[in-house]
Formats: structure tokens, sequence, C-alpha cells
């Protein structure tokens, strides 16, 4: 059994860009505590009223499984315990574990806390013991460990000792600077495991990004208690990432860290801090980005079409993520069949039809289309090349006048005219931009003939210039994201005319709705 420590809450709030609310911090704890994490640090009473707020509001909520930890340094110099701020501050957060970080490098201690060694082991004693006679669960955390053993290991394992002594359950080396090798990580953790009678655990930052490497080698040395964030945020470069180490630990190495059935929760877990943290989720993050099953070489995909395990490490199931296959000009066959499949499932890979679909799409992707985050024209482009799609409009002509001086709600006036089955209708709508302006006035001419459209909102608008260096002439690729509540798809235009590509993709956006409303009455 591994005991995995979240610390999102408290070194994720030191990572830049995150700043919690109350509310988002509680939200957290509860998804943590459903997730299985043993032991959630939820704040540091000590440093803000905020955590302090949120300690007291934490006291109504029902925790199921998780141990919620308070974090707070030791004592100050030549100051006794019971007067302490920050210990003071801990003791109000009540919570039944204490997490007490302190120093066991001794350059720390000259040039930071600049008081004497022995006084920096007397904070370390005084505080742990202080907590842990009081009846707390204590856990030591050993800022700068690994480097203060590099520098002088006999003080760095005196505060170990200390910290043991004074009845901490558990004490945790912390490669703070996260400067450290695996195997340096390694041979130190094994001297500490077997000198240090209390269970060890690791608290790695990912400085030179091997803050998971050494975490798991933390454990396979004997350490039974893992320090890290969800998503691996955290101070600088980030904290060791929960994301990796719980399933490297459970799936691949067999210890149990959260409950069995929860593993599947992983990547929803991800993505639910994430959002509360305001944070893009970063889809190249392994196990639960979005591109960390995503297949786009064509001799991947036909491989993992015949076999999955060719080319994934585990089942994305197993963590709750996806297996997605991209299509792009690295595409082969068998990628943009299994594709072209779900529109005329009686194509093969030797089809002409096959050949003629893959050489148009890597045509139009030389011109600055890129098709993989663009499953809706995609789907328009095959059925067009099929001589399969139906027109459901015609475009006679749109407008756009933009206003200055402007307002934010009405800085464009657009106007369109369409014709369905030779009836034409002509509309205008404002918008906060010439996009919306124009998305607002084709829906509403053609609403009138397809009142299916009035489910349909755009979601996302993205815009990417494909040659900086042509200035104000560059070629843009614009992506739209649109949904009707049950489903959501992309779809994209290209062109110099930023306004032209931005209608083309709204184009697309309602002709494949339009599409799959026929798809669906034909099944
Ligand atoms: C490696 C880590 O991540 S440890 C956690 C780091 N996290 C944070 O710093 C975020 C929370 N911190 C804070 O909100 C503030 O720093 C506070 C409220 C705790 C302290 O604020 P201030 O009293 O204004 O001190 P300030 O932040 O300027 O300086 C830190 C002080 O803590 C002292 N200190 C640092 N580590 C320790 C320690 N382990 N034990 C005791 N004191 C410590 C420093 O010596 C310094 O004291 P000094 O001003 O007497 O020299
Ligand atoms: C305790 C802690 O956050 C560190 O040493 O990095």
């Amino acid at each position: 059994m591994i005991y995995i420590y979240d610390s999102v809450l408290r070194d994720g709030a030191q990572a830049e860009g995150i700043s919690y609310s109350v509310e988002d911090k509680l939200k957290i704890v509860k998804k943590l505590d459903e997730f299985g994490i043993s032991y959630i640090e939820a704040g540091n009473p000590g440093s803000n009223p905020k955590d302090a707020d949120f300690f007291k509001r934490l006291k109504g909520v029902s925790i199921k499984n998780a141990k919620v930890v308070a974090f707070g340094s030791t004592r100050r110099p030549g100051i006794k315990t019971d007067e302490d701020n920050n210990v003071k501050a801990l003791l109000e957060a009540g919570v039944n574990t204490i997490c007490i970080f302190g120093k066991s490098w001794d350059l720390h201690v000259t040039d930071v806390l600049r008081t004497s060694l022995d006084e920096n082991l007397n904070m370390i004693y005084d505080t742990v013991s202080f907590f842990a006679s009081e009846g707390y669960e204590v856990i030591f955390d050993a800022e700068h460990f690994f480097d203060g053993y590099k520098a002088n290991a006999d003080y760095a394992m005196k505060t170990l000792k200390a910290a043991a002594d004074a009845g901490a359950k558990f004490v945790v080396l912390c490669d703070t600077n996260g400067g450290s090798f695996p195997d340096e990580v390694y041979e130190i953790v094994s001297k500490v495991v077997n000198n240090i009678s209390v269970a060890i655990g690791i608290h790695a930052h990912n400085d030179s990004e091997l803050a998971v490497a050494n975490s798991i080698t933390a454990v396979k040395a004997g350490a039974s208690m893992v320090q890290g964030c969800i998503n691996g945020y955290g101070e600088r470069t980030g904290n060791a990432n929960l994301c990796s180490i719980i399933p490297a630990l459970q799936l691949k190495l067999g210890y149990e860290c959260i409950p069995d059935d929860n593993i599947k929760m992983l990547t929803s877990v991800s993505k639910y801090v994430s959002e509360v943290a305001n944070m893009q989720h970063d889809n190249r993050m392994p196990y639960v980005g979005d591109s960390a099953f995503a297949h786009k070489g064509g001799m991947h995909i036909d491989a993992v079409l015949k076999n999955t395990r060719t080319y994934e490490h585990i089942d994305p199931e197993s963590v709750g993520n996806e297996r997605r296959i991209l299509m792009s000009e690295v595409s082969g066959k068998s990628t943009i069949l299994s594709k072209i499949k779900e529109i005329e499932p009686t194509l093969t890979k030797n089809s002409p039809e096959t050949k003629m679909i893959i050489d148009e799409l890597k045509k139009m992707e030389y011109e600055g289309y890129q098709f993989e985050g663009a499953e809706g024209s995609f789907y328009l482009i095959v059925k067009k090349l099929l001589g399969k799609f139906k027109k459901h409009f015609d475009i006679k002509y749109f407008k756009v006048i933009d206003q200055i001086p402007w307002d934010l709600q009405t800085s464009a006036t657009a106007m369109v005219k369409v014709a369905v089955d030779g009836i034409e209708e002509v509309t205008a709508a404002e918008g906060n931009g010439p996009v919306n302006a124009l998305d607002a006035a084709l829906r509403r001419a053609l609403e009138r003939f397809y009142p299916v459209l009035k489910s349909v909102v755009l979601t996302d608008y993205k815009v990417r210039v494909l040659n900086s260096d042509g200035a104000t002439a560059a070629k843009v690729r614009v992506l739209i994201e649109s949904s009707d509540r049950e489903e959501c798809w992309s779809t994209m235009g290209v062109s110099t005319n930023i306004i032209q590509a931005s209608w083309d993709a709204l184009i697309d956006s309602i002709e494949y709705k339009l599409a799959k409303e026929e798809d669906k009455k034909q099944k």
C-alpha cells in the first residue's frame, strides 16, 4: 500500500496562474476524496485569511475516505512553540493531521533562517512533539533533504531523527529544488529507510523533469508515501504529477494507491481539477491528456487498428481516457479508411475512392487545412468527394459592416441572403464582432426552413495564422466548435480573408448538423 498525498490545494496553489476561491477548494477536496486519495493537503492556514476561512468551512463538509491535512512550518527561531502564529493557525484548522515542514539543508539554516544548526533541530523537535503530544498525526516534510544530504549528510539525517524522535508518523524527503537524479534518489532513500525507524515519503519537484521518475524510484527504494499534485501543478515547473504516478504504481508495479475501481476516474479527475483551477488541460499529459492515446502516424494507426497493444502502453479505458485516430498528411489509408467507413462502409483500403479521398485530403492539408481537429469538415468533404453530399441552402450573398465607435454588444452588423428550394430569405443581425453577427444572421435566415438549427450554439472559435511572415496578408485557419447539447463538432475554414475563413467554417457547421439529422432519419 502506498499512501498518496495530494498537495494540489497547497503546493498547487503556489503555481503561477493558479488562485483558488474557497468554493474551488471545497469542490476539489470533495472530488479527491471521492477518487480515493489517502491524504489531501488542503492548505496553509497560517498563510492567508482565505485558507483560514476555508478550514472553517471545511468543518461542515463530510469527507468519507481521505485525511485532510493542514500544512505549516516549524516554529520560528527563538520563540516558544505555543507562541508561534503559524502553530496557532494550525491548531485552529480543526483537522487531525498536520504536516510540518522544516529545514534539512544546513545552508538554509544559516542563510535563510539565520539561526544555529542546533536551534533548527530544536525547532523541528519542539513543533513536531507539540502536535504529536496533542494527539495529532504528524507528517514531517524535510525541505531540501536531497540537497542537504549531499552537502552534509550527517546533519540532514539529524533533522529526520529529530522529527522521528518527536513522534512524526512519516518523514518525507523533499527534492525541493527538483535537481536530483533517480540514481541519487534511490541511493539516498535506501540509506534513510535503513536508518530511520518511521515510514518514509517522497516529495519531488519537476525542475529537471524527473519528478515522476524520482517519486517512483523512491517507492522502489522503500518509501511508502508519495506527495505530489494532480496534473503536476506546483511551485515553478511543478510538483510530481500524481496523474502519472498513480497509474504507474498501481497498474504497472502492482502497488495499491487508490481503490482499484476508481482508477478509471483518473482522466475525469484530472480534467475536473484543471477546470476548477482555470488552467487549460494539457493535451500532452501522459495517461490523462487528450493526446495520450491519439494516433496520427499512418503506420501507427494501421498497427493499432490491427492490435491496440502495438502502440499503446496501457488500455486507455483503464484510466478513463480514450483512443483517438487523427487524420493528417502523415496518415495512411488505414487511418482515413476507418473514418471513411463511418460514411461509406463498403469501401476498402484498395478502393479507388479511398486513394482519391486520401490524395485530396493531403493536398488540402498542404494548403493549410488540418483535419485532426475538424471532424465535422472532414465528414462533409468525404461526402462531397463520394458524391453523397446534399446541399441544404445556397448563399446569394453576405455583407458585414464593422462599426467604430462600437459598444461591446453591437460592434458589427451582418446581412445574409439565402435560398432554399428557390425560396429566398434576407436577414440582418448585429453581433459583438463580425463572426458573431454573421452567425446570428445566417441562423436567423435558415431557422425558418430548418427549425432544428435553433438548438445549435457556437461554443468555441479559434484563429491560427498559417504564414505569419505574410503579415496582414497571411493565410488563417479558423476552427469553430458547435454543439446541440447532445453532440459537439468542429469545422474549419482556410483563407487569406479571416471573414471568409470564418464564414466557411460556419457554413460547414450548419451543413454538418443538417446532414447528421438526415443520417438519423435514414437509420
Ligand atoms: C518548499 C515549500 O514550498 S515550503 C512552503 C512555501 N509556501 C509559502 O511560502 C506560501 C505561504 N507563505 C506565506 O503566506 C508567507 O510566507 C507566511 C505568511 C508564511 C510568512 O510571511 P512573512 O512572515 O511575511 O515572512 P516572509 O514570507 O517574508 O519570509 C519567510 C519567513 O519564514 C521563515 N521560514 C522559512 N522556512 C521556515 C521554517 N521551515 N520554519 C520556520 N521559519 C521558516 C524565513 O526565515 C522568513 O523569516 P524572517 O522574515 O524572520 O527571515
Ligand atoms: C515542502 C515542500 O513543498 C518542498 O520542500 O518542496
